[in-house]
């Protein structure tokens, strides 16, 4: 398998190396705590009696937060654990800082923070997978399904700001990003009937590595319904961003955009959140998705802009799902090369790749015009 970037490839190790990079941990917890004490009361109080009526009782369809006290930061855990990173943040306090628009300020409170992840998750069981290269439905598991064991990790990658609920009844609270930021999501997520579609996904790769393409139901991708999000993010970007698509929120893959900070977002995406991450808890068995502020993002890659692609790395999450907002006529090149599945994906409009974070893999380089994917790096409890 030639690899796309042979010459600029630093080896796994270098490339997830973070320890560059500054925060102030005091506020970063107050923040955090502050954050997900008041979630979790308002969740559950929102929540309880809810669940039945779009899954199984074991599969709440709806997002949580990890209790205050799993909220500490544990990069060095005693207990065996590992911590949950997603990218690599760039240093913040390097040459790049001043590249941050003036409405990120909330990132820079939120970006050592970390939370545990469950040790279940790395334990094996069986559980059906469809064959390679089938559509078909996926059954709904009974037991946790394996998981592949993430890779011990050279260094400091990434750093989750506090989780985050979406919820698509919720008004983006202020036009003010920096305070929306703040401000958790934390009201009911909707119970649409999508929950009664039987996914539509084929497995790339072995089984175990736990790689699916999945194909979103017409009535969230027809009618160019997508459209409307890069178009978003595109106005924001250019009347917004100070430096534009240039946020380096990840390091690596350096356009990307948190999709809570564009205004007028939210409604436009939590159908297909939802959808997605209801997918992932059946995909992977799991009775919550947990995502950051950060989730999901806009991740934008052009020639013009010259950033064209992304060098092999991992994510510090569980589970990662890319969403193609382009339709493949839109740039040459492209598509996510994942190394154990030798296999560069290249995804149509409205499909989505969920791979496990831990897996090596790599953003093809876009050769010809612009390649937009919504990236959600998901936490499973
Ligand atoms: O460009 C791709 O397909 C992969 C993007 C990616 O790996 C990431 O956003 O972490
Ligand atoms: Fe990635």
């Amino acid at each position: 398998m030639n690899l796309c970037y042979p010459s600029k490839s630093r080896g796994l190790v270098s490339l997830i190396d973070g320890d560059s990079y500054h925060h102030d941990a005091d506020d970063d917890h107050k923040n955090k705590h502050h954050h997900n004490h008041h979630c979790h009361h308002h969740c559950h109080h929102h929540h309880r009696g809810t669940l039945l009526s779009s899954t199984t009782a074991t599969q709440p369809p709806f997002l949580v937060y990890p209790s205050p006290t799993k909220l500490v930061n544990n990069n060095n855990n005693t207990d065996g654990s590992s911590s949950i990173y997603t990218t690599t943040p760039t240093a913040v306090g390097d040459t790049n800082t001043h590249h941050r628009s003036s409405i990120y300020p909330a990132y820079l409170a939120s970006l050592s923070s970390s939370f545990s992840t469950s040790p279940r998750l790395l334990s094996q069981s069986s559980f059906p997978l469809a064959d390679d290269a089938s559509i078909m439905p996926a059954p709904y598991p009974r037991t946790p399904p394996p998981f592949p064991r993430r890779r011990p990790h050279a260094g400091t990658i990434v750093s989750p700001p506090a989780p985050l609920r979406i919820s698509s009844s919720s008004h983006h609270p202020s036009s003010r990003a920096s305070a929306a930021a703040q401000e958790p999501y934390c009201h009911r997520q909707h119970h649409h009937h999508h929950h009664h579609h039987k996914l539509q996904y084929e497995t790339i790769g072995p089984a175990h590595l736990r790689t699916y393409r999945l194909l979103l139901p017409n009535d969230l991708i027809a009618d160019c319904q997508l459209d409307p999000i890069v178009a978003h993010a595109e106005h924001f970007a250019t009347n917004r961003l100070l430096h534009g698509w240039q946020t380096d929120l990840y390091s690596l893959t350096k356009q990307d955009i948190a999709l809570r900070d564009i205004p007028g977002m939210l409604p436009l995406i939590q159908p297909i959140f939802d959808y997605v991450t209801q997918a992932i808890r059946t995909l992977y068995g799991c009775h919550e998705v947990v995502v950051d502020k950060n989730q999901p993002h806009i991740l934008k890659y052009s020639v013009d802009s010259g950033h064209t692609g992304v060098q092999l790395h991992h994510d510090r999450c569980d589970v990662t799902a890319n969403l193609a907002l382009s339709r493949s006529g839109d740039y040459c090149g492209g598509g996510t090369y994942i190394r154990d599945t030798g296999s560069i994906i290249k995804l149509n409009y409205g499909e989505c790749l969920l791979h496990p974070g831990s897996l090596v893999h790599g953003g093809m380089e876009v050769t010809k015009g612009t390649r937009y994917l919504m990236v959600t790096f998901a936490h499973l409890r």
